[in-house]
């Protein structure tokens, strides 16, 4: 059973056109996601396909006009509202991507100990400083007196003195160096392996190839594939969507070859795949209806041509 299980998500934004008229914006629609404790799994997909929406859904903490359906599971059991409010910054915890979620105004030693849960504050933020090589003095510091690097070690410390079961990390390395990028995936790794579960959500499929046991692959707001970390490899032949195999194609370490076309806008998916109009593969069948999510060789796919 794993941890975290979202099955069937669908959210839209009501959105208004003029004072009387409004229309729902469907950004995520029949979404699958799964990690279990102990693993890392990646989420990738393009700009605007539903990432932040999938992880703000599992929190909680979507704008007031967002309608949620599907079913999201913690733990076995529902993931209600009122267990998002109770849960959320103590058993799941985000490492957003922006350090500007730091308090400006508040020492960084004093942010960090208000998510302790059980024990010393003082201890546990001194203990976890300590382990993430941030010096004794850093407590005292105001967030912008630290360097990026130093800024991210501290968020990732909020989301591990809160004793969290599930870690959503949210883009944690844009714009990082390369040594920063191999710090910031590496302690994700560690919170696995010291079981947490995390989700990791990002652009950068290689990256996210070097600390995820799998991949779950977003398009225009649903899960076109998920892979497990080997099947990228080759050219591709292991992978179960066009799309997967495209991006896995375009790397520049493999073909280099760009995918034509863009993916379509929340409001304009078309019915049926929406890799469809884009896709080498696809027949009259793909356009008329959205492929079922079905199991392959141990991972998901949506398409009817996988085999
Ligand atoms: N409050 C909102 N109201 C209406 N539409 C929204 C809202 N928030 C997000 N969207 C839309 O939902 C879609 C998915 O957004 P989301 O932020 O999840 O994308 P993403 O995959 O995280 O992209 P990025 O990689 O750029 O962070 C986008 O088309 C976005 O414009
Ligand atoms: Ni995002």
């Amino acid at each position: 059973m794993s941890l975290l299980k979202v099955n069937d998500l669908c959210v839209g934004f009501t959105q208004y056109i003029s004072l009387l008229r409004q229309k729902r914006l469907q950004v995520i629609h029949n979404l699958e996601f799964a990690v279990d404790a102990g693993e890392v799994v990646a989420v990738i997909g393009s700009s605007g396909s539903g990432k932040s929406i999938l992880a703000h859904a599992v929190l909680g903490i979507l704008p007031s006009n967002a309608h949620v359906s599907g079913n999201i599971y913690f733990g076995g059991e529902e993931l209600t509202p009122s267990r998002q409010d109770k849960l959320r910054g103590s058993e799941i915890a985000l490492i957003p991507q922006s350090v500007q979620y730091l308090d400006p105004l508040m020492r960084v030693g004093k942010q960090v100990r208000h998510s302790v849960k059980t024990g010393d504050p003082v201890k546990a933020q001194r203990a976890i400083f300590g382990r993430y090589g941030l010096k004794a003095e850093v407590e005292t510091m105001f967030p912008f007196q630290l360097s990026g690097g130093m800024a991210r070690r501290v968020l990732v410390s909020t989301a591990t003195v809160s004793g969290a079961r599930l870690v959503i990390a949210d883009e944690p390395t844009p714009g990082l160096d390369a040594a920063s990028i191999k710090e910031a995936l590496g302690q994700l790794r560690e919170l696995a392996d010291q079981g947490c579960a995390v989700m990791l959500i990002t652009h950068d499929i290689e990256s996210a190839l070097t600390i995820s046991d799998r991949i779950a692959v977003l398009y225009a707001g649903t899960t076109v594939e998920i892979a497990n970390r080997e099947d990228f490899s080759g050219k591709g032949e292991q992978l179960r969507h066009p799309y997967t195999q495209a991006l896995w194609r375009a790397l520049p370490h493999n073909e280099f070859v760009p995918i034509p076309g863009s993916q379509p806008l929340s409001g304009a998916v078309p019915a049926g795949c929406a890799f469809a109009p884009r896709c080498p593969l696809a027949v009259q069948a793909c356009m008329e209806s959205l492929p079922q999510a079905r199991e392959l060789r141990d991972g998901m796919v949506r398409c009817i041509h996988a085999s």
